[in-house]
């Protein structure tokens, strides 16, 4: 199979599509069909690496990867995502946290980390992961880079706009992993990042790629939980399964919805936004206009600009029905708060305030009468964010046994300013 930019100007094989991250033209890779699967072609397939190779396999057919495709699921899908059934009947919970660094990036990026070094068996240099993060997808992608021969990785995040335990989990790792705390917001962050990747001097001095959810290395592997969870709750009850989905970025999301486009039973896809609200704006206008970042207490979606709406807006322009039953709303700090309370006391669940805006937006689409049964997607760890869901709960939540050894190293980032000619300056000659 082969991808192209949204852009336009960049088709390539898969081989190519995850060396580069970014498309040379500064767009973002697609399929450039995509298979069509119904329920039934998934027969037999009961673990998350079956489901994950049937799904994903077409992708990968004719590449370097599909003669050990199934070998390699089985390295990369190592993270339970289970789907729980909450006490009213009518809600699930998508339970994405339970990877080693508690957010559902590790599912992502664990795919991304197995298929490079794949890629890279031989190879006699060094390849370096550039990653920006608002809080959750750099840990993610240092725990699964983690001492990987032939791997470097390079870690830029906003200073102090991300949780207490997520800066100590972006700038404890060290030894291939170097991180550094940027003057800025995330989409400053985000902007470095993409600048860097598309300036080819630096790009071949260092052997660089990213590792965000603009490389399709993240975006596909996204898909396998919404399949997962969707074939298991239709060979249940005989119907697709409705999603609420936290969004920043938006790949988390459109990995949902691609999933849906390819035939998954999948039913109505609600996207929530913290205040920041571009996404919300476009699904009610058709229009996009990014904006400022604002800083939230859901700070891992403190994004202005998210990378995947180009690829929204692209396969929409291409076929509107991906925009089908769509829904996304904007919740605000103080909405956060209360709904992490509310769902403590209805359903028992400590959630995080990401998790918090799908739970508030179902919520206000039970007041206005949709009974349907939802699974409100939770997408990190709260112990990840004690410093804002504690005091709420007045309770102290327990650290996962993944993330202790983490908080017990010593961290270090050294803070640098925001655009290109810092982040050079700042990663040597
Ligand atoms: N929410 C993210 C921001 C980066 O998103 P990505 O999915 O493109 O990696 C984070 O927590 O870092």
């Amino acid at each position: 199979m082969e991808f192209v930019s949204t852009r336009g100007q960049d088709r390539t094989p898969i081989e190519r599509a995850l060396s580069l991250g970014l498309a040379s033209d500064g767009g973002l890779f697609l399929p450039m069909q995509w298979p069509r699967l119904r329920p039934d072609d998934f027969e037999g397939a009961d673990t998350t690496p079956r489901i994950a190779e049937r799904l994903l396999q077409s992708f990968f057919a004719d590449s370097i990867f599909a003669a050990d495709f199934g070998a390699l699921c089985d390295q990369a899908f190592t993270v339970q995502t289970p789907l729980k059934p909450l006490r009213d009947g009518q809600t699930s919970i998508l339970e994405l946290f339970h990877g080693p660094s508690g957010a559902f990036k590790d599912v992502g990026a664990n795919f991304l980390a197995t298929m490079l070094a794949h890629l890279n068996r031989g190879a006699t240099r060094d390849t370096t992961i550039l990653v920006a993060t608002s809080g959750d997808t750099g840990s993610a992608v240092a725990t699964a880079f983690y001492r990987r021969p032939g791997f470097r990785v390079i870690i830029l995040f906003p200073d102090g706009r991300v949780s207490a335990r997520q800066a100590h989990l972006l700038s404890c790792f060290g030894d291939n992993i170097q991180t550094l705390r940027v003057a800025g917001s995330f989409d400053d962050c985000q902007a470095m990042a993409k600048a860097a990747l598309a300036d080819q001097t630096l790009v071949q001095a260092l052997n660089m790629t990213s590792a965000n959810s603009i490389s399709l290395g993240r975006l596909l592997p996204q898909m396998s939980y919404y399949a997962e969870a969707a074939l298991r709750y239709f060979r249940a009850h005989g119907e697709p399964l409705n999603v609420v989905i936290p969004s920043g970025n938006l790949g988390n999301a459109l990995a949902c919805l691609i999933a849906r486009q390819i035939g998954l039973p999948i039913g109505r896809v609600l996207i929530s936004t913290n205040a920041n609200a571009v996404l919300a704006n476009y699904v009610h206008t058709g229009n996009y206009q990014a904006a400022p970042t604002k800083a939230t207490i859901a700070n891992a979606m403190d994004v202005g600009a998210p990378s995947n709406i180009e690829r929204l807006i692209y396969l929409a322009k291409h076929d509107p029905s991906i925009l089908r039953d769509l829904d996304s709303v904007s919740v605000p700090d103080d909405a956060i708060c209360a709904r992490i309370q509310a769902f403590y006391q209805t359903y028992g669940e400590i959630i995080c305030p990401h998790t918090a805006t799908a739970a508030e937006m179902l919520a206000q689409r039970r007041a206005a009468g949709d009974h349907a049964h939802y699974a409100v997607v939770a997408t990190a760890h709260p112990a990840k964010f004690a410093d804002v869901v504690e005091p709420l709960l007045g309770l102290s939540v327990p650290i996962p046994e993944c993330l202790k050894p983490w908080l017990a190293r010593p961290a270090q980032a050294a803070q640098i300013g925001v655009g290109l000619d810092a982040l050079k300056a700042a990663l040597g000659p």
